[in-house]
Protein backbone atom coordinates (compact mmCIF):
# COMPACT_ATOMS: atom_id res chain seq x y z
CA UNK A 1 0.00 0.00 0.00
CA UNK A 2 1.53 3.52 -0.74
CA UNK A 3 1.09 5.58 0.71
CA UNK A 4 1.30 3.08 3.86
CA UNK A 5 -0.37 5.33 6.18
CA UNK A 6 -3.58 7.47 6.01
CA UNK A 7 -2.01 10.81 4.78
CA UNK A 8 -3.93 14.21 3.88
CA UNK A 9 -2.74 16.22 0.30
CA UNK A 10 -1.81 19.78 1.15
CA UNK A 11 -2.43 22.27 -1.51
CA UNK A 12 1.08 23.10 -2.80
CA UNK A 13 2.40 26.47 -1.26
CA UNK A 14 1.19 29.93 -2.44
CA UNK A 15 4.66 30.87 -3.11
CA UNK A 16 5.35 27.64 -5.77
CA UNK A 17 5.71 29.01 -9.09
CA UNK A 18 3.94 28.55 -11.83
CA UNK A 19 3.53 25.55 -13.68
CA UNK A 20 6.31 25.31 -16.05
CA UNK A 21 8.89 27.26 -13.97
CA UNK A 22 12.54 26.43 -14.20
CA UNK A 23 13.76 26.06 -10.27
CA UNK A 24 16.82 27.02 -9.38
CA UNK A 25 19.43 24.49 -7.96
CA UNK A 26 18.94 24.59 -3.93
CA UNK A 27 22.55 24.54 -3.12
CA UNK A 28 25.63 25.47 -5.48
CA UNK A 29 27.64 22.44 -4.08
CA UNK A 30 24.76 19.86 -4.18
CA UNK A 31 25.89 16.75 -5.71
CA UNK A 32 22.30 16.09 -7.28
CA UNK A 33 21.90 20.20 -8.77
CA UNK A 34 25.00 22.08 -7.92
CA UNK A 35 26.19 24.01 -10.55
CA UNK A 36 29.71 23.79 -8.17
CA UNK A 37 30.46 20.16 -8.42
CA UNK A 38 31.74 19.68 -11.75
CA UNK A 39 30.85 15.21 -12.09
CA UNK A 40 27.79 15.84 -10.14
CA UNK A 41 24.31 15.47 -11.59
CA UNK A 42 23.16 18.48 -12.57
CA UNK A 43 19.20 18.01 -12.35
CA UNK A 44 17.22 20.87 -13.54
CA UNK A 45 13.71 20.37 -12.43
CA UNK A 46 10.64 22.33 -13.12
CA UNK A 47 7.23 22.90 -12.06
CA UNK A 48 4.61 20.68 -12.93
CA UNK A 49 0.60 20.25 -12.57
CA UNK A 50 -1.10 19.96 -9.44
CA UNK A 51 1.49 18.01 -7.26
CA UNK A 52 4.38 17.44 -9.66
CA UNK A 53 7.85 18.52 -10.55
CA UNK A 54 9.69 17.41 -13.53
CA UNK A 55 13.14 16.88 -13.31
CA UNK A 56 15.71 15.76 -15.90
CA UNK A 57 18.97 14.34 -15.50
CA UNK A 58 21.31 13.36 -18.08
CA UNK A 59 23.96 10.75 -17.93
CA UNK A 60 27.63 11.27 -18.24
CA UNK A 61 30.95 9.11 -18.24
CA UNK A 62 31.46 10.54 -15.01
CA UNK A 63 27.93 8.35 -13.90
CA UNK A 64 29.07 4.75 -15.24
CA UNK A 65 28.99 1.86 -13.35
CA UNK A 66 28.93 -1.21 -15.76
CA UNK A 67 30.91 0.41 -19.29
CA UNK A 68 28.52 2.62 -21.07
CA UNK A 69 25.98 2.38 -18.43
CA UNK A 70 24.53 4.54 -15.48
CA UNK A 71 25.28 3.25 -12.30
CA UNK A 72 22.39 2.04 -10.25
CA UNK A 73 23.70 4.37 -6.76
CA UNK A 74 24.20 7.77 -8.61
CA UNK A 75 20.40 6.98 -10.14
CA UNK A 76 19.18 6.71 -6.74
CA UNK A 77 20.83 9.53 -6.15
CA UNK A 78 19.16 11.24 -9.39
CA UNK A 79 15.96 10.26 -7.11
CA UNK A 80 16.35 11.38 -4.21
CA UNK A 81 17.45 14.82 -5.50
CA UNK A 82 14.16 14.95 -7.82
CA UNK A 83 11.58 13.26 -4.74
CA UNK A 84 13.53 16.17 -2.34
CA UNK A 85 13.03 18.75 -4.43
CA UNK A 86 9.21 18.17 -4.89
CA UNK A 87 8.82 18.61 -1.10
CA UNK A 88 10.70 21.16 -0.62
CA UNK A 89 9.18 23.43 -3.23
CA UNK A 90 5.59 22.13 -2.83
CA UNK A 91 5.72 22.50 0.94
CA UNK A 92 8.62 25.09 1.08
CA UNK A 93 9.60 22.97 4.80
CA UNK A 94 12.68 21.81 5.54
CA UNK A 95 13.13 17.81 5.35
CA UNK A 96 15.37 15.45 5.14
CA UNK A 97 15.59 11.52 3.28
CA UNK A 98 14.11 8.68 5.87
CA UNK A 99 13.96 6.30 3.77
CA UNK A 100 14.04 5.59 -0.30
CA UNK A 101 13.46 2.53 -2.18
CA UNK A 102 14.21 2.26 -6.12
CA UNK A 103 12.94 -0.51 -8.85
CA UNK A 104 15.40 -0.41 -11.54
CA UNK A 105 13.32 -1.96 -14.79
CA UNK A 106 16.00 -1.32 -17.60
CA UNK A 107 19.42 -0.15 -18.04
CA UNK A 108 20.16 3.35 -18.47
CA UNK A 109 23.00 3.96 -20.76
CA UNK A 110 25.41 7.02 -20.97
CA UNK A 111 23.77 9.84 -22.67
CA UNK A 112 20.60 9.15 -22.06
CA UNK A 113 18.76 11.69 -20.49
CA UNK A 114 16.32 10.34 -17.57
CA UNK A 115 12.97 12.43 -17.56
CA UNK A 116 11.81 12.24 -13.36
CA UNK A 117 8.11 12.71 -12.80
CA UNK A 118 7.50 13.23 -9.19
CA UNK A 119 4.73 13.80 -7.35
CA UNK A 120 3.77 14.25 -3.42
CA UNK A 121 1.65 11.09 -2.76
CA UNK A 122 0.57 12.96 0.82
CA UNK A 123 1.59 13.75 4.43
CA UNK A 124 0.89 12.53 8.15
CA UNK A 125 2.47 14.94 10.46
CA UNK A 126 5.94 14.96 9.94
CA UNK A 127 6.46 12.21 6.98
CA UNK A 128 5.92 13.34 4.01
CA UNK A 129 5.38 10.68 1.25
CA UNK A 130 6.38 11.12 -2.63
CA UNK A 131 7.16 8.75 -5.56
CA UNK A 132 8.27 9.40 -8.96
CA UNK A 133 9.14 7.14 -12.09
CA UNK A 134 12.11 7.97 -14.54
CA UNK A 135 11.37 7.86 -18.37
CA UNK A 136 14.24 7.51 -21.13
CA UNK A 137 15.04 10.60 -23.44
CA UNK A 138 11.23 11.77 -23.48
CA UNK A 139 8.49 12.47 -20.94
CA UNK A 140 6.40 9.06 -22.64
CA UNK A 141 9.60 6.95 -23.12
CA UNK A 142 10.24 3.93 -21.75
CA UNK A 143 10.02 3.45 -17.56
CA UNK A 144 13.93 2.91 -16.58
CA UNK A 145 13.52 3.73 -12.70
CA UNK A 146 11.08 3.87 -10.24
CA UNK A 147 11.35 5.55 -7.13
CA UNK A 148 9.62 5.67 -3.51
CA UNK A 149 10.58 7.85 -0.32
CA UNK A 150 9.51 9.13 2.95
CA UNK A 151 10.97 12.59 3.56
CA UNK A 152 10.97 13.31 7.03
CA UNK A 153 10.18 17.44 7.61
CA UNK A 154 13.04 18.73 10.31
CA UNK A 155 13.46 22.23 11.59
CA UNK A 156 16.87 24.10 10.16
CA UNK A 157 18.39 23.64 13.77
CA UNK A 158 19.16 19.99 12.12
CA UNK A 159 21.24 21.44 9.40
CA UNK A 160 22.81 23.80 11.89
CA UNK A 161 23.58 20.90 14.09
CA UNK A 162 24.92 18.22 12.13
CA UNK A 163 26.57 20.12 8.92
CA UNK A 164 30.49 20.45 8.91
CA UNK A 165 31.06 24.42 10.15
CA UNK A 166 33.45 25.09 7.13
CA UNK A 167 30.17 25.13 4.70
CA UNK A 168 27.64 26.34 7.08
CA UNK A 169 30.32 29.71 7.40
CA UNK A 170 31.06 29.56 3.25
CA UNK A 171 26.98 29.75 3.09
CA UNK A 172 26.32 32.43 6.00
CA UNK A 173 29.65 34.93 3.93
CA UNK A 174 27.88 33.97 0.18
CA UNK A 175 23.79 33.34 0.90
CA UNK A 176 23.60 33.06 -3.01
CA UNK A 177 25.37 29.61 -2.38
CA UNK A 178 21.68 28.74 -1.59
CA UNK A 179 19.66 29.29 -4.57
CA UNK A 180 16.47 28.55 -2.89
CA UNK A 181 15.22 27.27 0.69
CA UNK A 182 12.11 27.05 2.31
CA UNK A 183 10.42 30.22 3.34
CA UNK A 184 9.38 28.59 6.68
CA UNK A 185 11.21 27.90 8.71
CA UNK A 186 9.88 26.20 12.28
CA UNK A 187 7.13 23.48 10.98
C1 LIG B 1 11.78 26.71 -1.97
C2 LIG B 1 12.48 25.66 -1.22
C3 LIG B 1 13.20 24.69 -2.10
C4 LIG B 1 14.00 23.69 -1.31
C5 LIG B 1 14.53 22.60 -2.19
C6 LIG B 1 15.23 21.59 -1.36
C7 LIG B 1 15.67 20.47 -2.24
C8 LIG B 1 16.40 19.47 -1.43
C9 LIG B 1 16.82 18.33 -2.28
C10 LIG B 1 17.74 17.47 -1.49
C11 LIG B 1 17.49 16.03 -1.78
C12 LIG B 1 18.39 15.15 -0.98
C13 LIG B 1 17.85 14.97 0.42
C14 LIG B 1 18.86 14.24 1.27
O1 LIG B 1 19.72 13.58 0.79
S1 LIG B 1 18.70 14.43 2.98
C15 LIG B 1 20.16 13.53 3.56
C16 LIG B 1 19.89 12.09 3.82
N1 LIG B 1 19.05 11.92 4.98
C17 LIG B 1 19.50 12.10 6.22
O2 LIG B 1 20.63 12.45 6.46
C18 LIG B 1 18.51 11.86 7.32
C19 LIG B 1 19.18 11.22 8.51
N2 LIG B 1 18.16 10.84 9.51
C20 LIG B 1 17.77 11.69 10.46
O3 LIG B 1 18.29 12.79 10.59
C21 LIG B 1 16.63 11.24 11.36
O4 LIG B 1 16.57 9.82 11.41
C22 LIG B 1 15.26 11.80 10.87
C23 LIG B 1 15.28 13.33 10.90
C24 LIG B 1 14.90 11.29 9.46
C25 LIG B 1 14.15 11.33 11.82
O5 LIG B 1 14.54 11.58 13.15
P1 LIG B 1 13.63 12.36 14.20
O6 LIG B 1 14.17 12.04 15.55
O7 LIG B 1 13.51 13.78 13.83
O8 LIG B 1 12.18 11.75 14.02
P2 LIG B 1 11.65 10.27 14.31
O9 LIG B 1 12.73 9.24 14.40
O10 LIG B 1 10.68 10.37 15.46
O11 LIG B 1 10.86 9.98 12.96
C26 LIG B 1 9.74 10.76 12.61
C27 LIG B 1 8.73 9.83 11.97
O12 LIG B 1 9.31 9.31 10.77
C28 LIG B 1 9.37 7.89 10.83
N3 LIG B 1 10.60 7.45 10.16
C29 LIG B 1 11.82 8.00 10.24
N4 LIG B 1 12.70 7.32 9.49
C30 LIG B 1 11.99 6.29 8.94
C31 LIG B 1 12.32 5.24 8.06
N5 LIG B 1 13.57 5.07 7.59
N6 LIG B 1 11.36 4.39 7.67
C32 LIG B 1 10.09 4.54 8.11
N7 LIG B 1 9.71 5.52 8.96
C33 LIG B 1 10.65 6.38 9.37
C34 LIG B 1 9.38 7.55 12.31
O13 LIG B 1 8.92 6.22 12.53
C35 LIG B 1 8.44 8.61 12.85
O14 LIG B 1 7.11 8.22 12.54
P3 LIG B 1 5.97 8.30 13.66
O15 LIG B 1 6.46 7.44 14.79
O16 LIG B 1 5.88 9.75 14.06
O17 LIG B 1 4.73 7.79 13.00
Amino acid sequence: MWPPVAVELPERHEDTPAPGTDLPPHYAYCFGCGDRQEDGLHLRASVGEGQRIRSRFTVTEAHQGAPGLAHGGLLACAFDEALGTTVGNLLRRPAVTGRLETDFLRPVPVGTTLVIDARLDGVAGRKVYVSAEGRIDAEDGPVAVRARALFVLVELKHFIDNGRAEDLRAVAADPSLLGSRPVELNP
